[in-house]
């Protein structure tokens, strides 16, 4: 294995914490609330440490598996690494823009499959055309033929997913989070993501995966970071931050 003082640094996390403002209400605190209303409450205002300090290098063709238990922080880790949730304290340095997989919010239930395929590329910045021609490799991939026709709405979520996974990886990304998506499928289609996700890595990608499925981790990490109560317990081989993990959740 090359060294990874040899390889190309992707992603800087340097000392990183993220604390949530939530209001004691239960609701979260808005950019539509006053500062003046939020003032008053702020007594009532809780805030929630989700990472106090985490720091490590990602660099070319990782594939780092994220693990932890409910509530740890990881999908925090993600949001702060794709830049959707701000840090309180340190920062996150990329060599390009991460791409958290996902087209989800593009796409609309009353239509078929097909047409969503073409409006998720068309949010994912391709043309009509580039997504004609890749039309047959995603519904092949998704594993949905006879299916395309139906519209999204008359899937189930295992085929939604399915649907978006499918979509989502049909470009290379040069920095790939996927949080849980592989958790919905079935074996045969985790199989073939799982292929893909080893695809774009070895074109030169890093990937995170974060997943409870310590097989799907095992089958496409060379590395592993084990997150717990906010903080980064371990990094390293994917058997021993395994092992480590699953010893101390008995
Ligand atoms: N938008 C938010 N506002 C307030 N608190 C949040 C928000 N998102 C997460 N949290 C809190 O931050 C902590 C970390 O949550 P996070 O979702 O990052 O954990 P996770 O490791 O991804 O969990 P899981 O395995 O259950 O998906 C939790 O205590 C959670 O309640």
């Amino acid at each position: 294995m090359v060294a990874p003082t040899d390889r190309k640094p992707v992603v800087i996390v340097d000392d990183v914490h993220v604390e949530y403002k939530v209001l004691a209400t239960g609701k979260r605190a808005t950019a539509a609330d006053s500062s003046r209303k939020l003032m008053q409450r702020s007594r009532r205002t809780r805030s929630v440490h989700a990472l106090k300090g985490v720091s490590f290098t990602a660099y070319e063709n990782d594939s780092i598996g994220v693990i932890g238990s409910n509530g740890s922080g990881k999908s925090t880790l993600m949001r702060a690494i794709s830049g959707s949730t701000p840090t309180s304290q340190g920062a996150i340095y990329a060599a390009s823009r991460p791409s958290m997989l996902g087209v989800g919010a593009a796409l609309i239930k009353d239509l078929s499959g097909e047409r969503n395929i073409i409006l998720g590329g068309l949010a994912l910045g391709f043309t009509r055309r580039e997504m004609e021609a890749r039309l047959d490799d995603i519904v092949e991939f998704a594993g949905l033929r006879e299916f395309i026709n139906l519209p999204m709405r008359t899937y189930s979520s295992g085929m939604t997913a399915r649907l978006k996974f499918a979509i989502a990886t049909v470009q290379d990304h040069e920095i790939l989070i996927v949080d849980e998506a592989l958790a919905v499928g079935d074996r045969a289609f985790r199989r073939r993501s799982e292929a893909r996700i080893r695809e774009i890595r070895d074109n030169a990608g890093t990937i995170f995966l974060v997943s409870h499925s310590m097989q799907s981790i095992r089958d496409t990490c060379n590395r592993v970071i084990w997150i717990n109560k906010g903080t980064l317990m371990m990094d390293g081989d994917p058997a021993e931050v395994i092992d480590a993990y699953q010893a101390s959740t008995g």
